[in-house]
């Protein structure tokens, strides 16, 4: 008999798909034809060939993105107004814990669990002793990372319980589906932005009797995903620019789209809960014994992946906000205050991670969610 996920979600993955192999995501052609791929084709199969075994990288992204597809499942049915940030914070983590069967890190949560509120589009996560509860008018953007050696799932949706902000959400969710069909090999970063750009501001929402135009947030942007790295160093802005940069075969994309009924601008506001070592962080001598051995921890525990205070706790530390911050302030690790456009504005997010492969584009945590 097959064996069936449990609710709430506790099964890990590699006993639901006992012979390894986990499914592909959505497939869609690019939109150039392939001719002038095709010579070109066979010089990048040689390189190709030198590089990891793509099939295996793809295996491991696919197992994240069904651990993804399964949590946000049971999330989506089970958040509801009235429920504490860290109870929804510790049922997606208990679930992605549970299905990726995290193993150091082999496998595990790919960044800290964004519950972003309202006017807040990104980087918020609640900090032990946070008391907010969800509200009926809330705008909450879930962002879950998932990962497998290193390979991260980055999806997000958002969540209302009051219909007044349908249509900002409408806004995003074709701003993030024009972003992944636009996206292709040699397609430029700032082209794309502008498909974006013009997909988000179609939309118009009326919140209490008044017309407000949707703006693409033009201070966020999605990015590349490199193995342990969320940001693998090209951003996808989400108004129209010049950037000739191109999108590269066998690059991975998080493509996110942010909309907003405010200034369509966040800047950084609250309590810090997002941080992340440097990739190249420099080698200072760390004077203050408690940030020595704090790095430490960080390192063994999180390598370059992002985390939170909540995480450093649950790996056993305590009393570390001064090692923390100095840390922060000598460039060893940086810190990502939450980002929030003005008061009284509401925000919204959609985005998947996109895989572009030599032939086609894989949009590998599509669901049939969204
Ligand atoms: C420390 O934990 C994280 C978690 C995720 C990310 C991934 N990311 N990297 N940049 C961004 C993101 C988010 C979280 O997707 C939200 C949008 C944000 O865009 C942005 O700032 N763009 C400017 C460079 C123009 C980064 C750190
Ligand atoms: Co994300």
């Amino acid at each position: 008999s097959k064996l069936e996920q449990t609710e709430p979600p506790t099964i890990g993955l590699t006993k639901l798909f006992p012979d390894g192999n986990f499914p592909e995501g959505e497939l869609q052609e690019y939109k150039d034809d392939n001719s002038y791929r095709t010579n070109s084709e066979e010089k990048r199969y040689d390189e190709r060939m030198a590089m990891e075994d793509p099939e295996v990288t793809y295996n491991n992204i696919r197992r994240a993105a069904e651990v993804h597809r399964q949590v946000r499942k049971y999330a989506r049915k089970t958040i509801r107004p009235g429920m504490r940030m860290l109870e929804i914070a510790d049922l997606i983590e208990n679930g992605v814990r549970n299905l990726v069967e995290e193993n150091g890190l082999e496998s595990g949560i790919g960044f800290p669990t964004g519950l972003s509120l309202n006017h807040c589009a990104a980087h918020y996560s609640p900090n032990s002793g946070d008391t907010i509860v969800l509200g009926e008018k809330d705008v909450l953007k879930v962002d879950i990372g998932v990962h497998v050696k290193g390979r991260i799932c980055d999806s997000a949706f958002t969540l209302t319980f009051d219909p007044t902000y349908e249509k900002l959400l409408e806004a995003v969710k074709a701003a993030t589906d024009t972003g992944v069909r636009e996206a292709g090999i040699d397609v430029r970063l700032g082209e794309l932005a502008g498909y974006i750009q013009e997909t988000m501001e179609s939309y118009e929402v009326e919140v209490n009797g008044k017309v407000l135009p949707v703006k693409p947030i033009e201070n966020l942007s999605g990015h590349t995903i490199a193995p342990y790295q969320i940001h693998g160093g090209k951003s996808v802005l989400l108004v129209k620019n010049d950037d000739p940069t191109k999108m590269e075969e066998g690059e991975y994309f998080a493509i996110e789209t942010f909309g907003s009924t405010g200034r369509g601008k966040v800047i950084e506001q609250g309590e810090v809960s997002h941080y992340a070592r440097k990739v190249d962080a420099p080698h200072v001598p760390l004077r203050l014994t408690s940030a020595k051995a704090l790095l430490k921890s960080i390192n063994k525990n999180f390598g370059t992946l992002p985390w939170c205070r909540r995480y450093l706790e649950r790996a056993g530390e305590s009393k570390y906000l001064l090692a923390l911050n100095h840390l922060v302030s000598q460039g060893i690790v940086q810190d990502y205050p939450p980002l929030c456009d003005v008061r009284g504005s509401m925000t919204a997010q959609f985005e998947h991670t996109i895989l572009l492969r030599p032939t086609r584009k894989e949009v590998v945590s599509r669901g049939d969610d969204y």
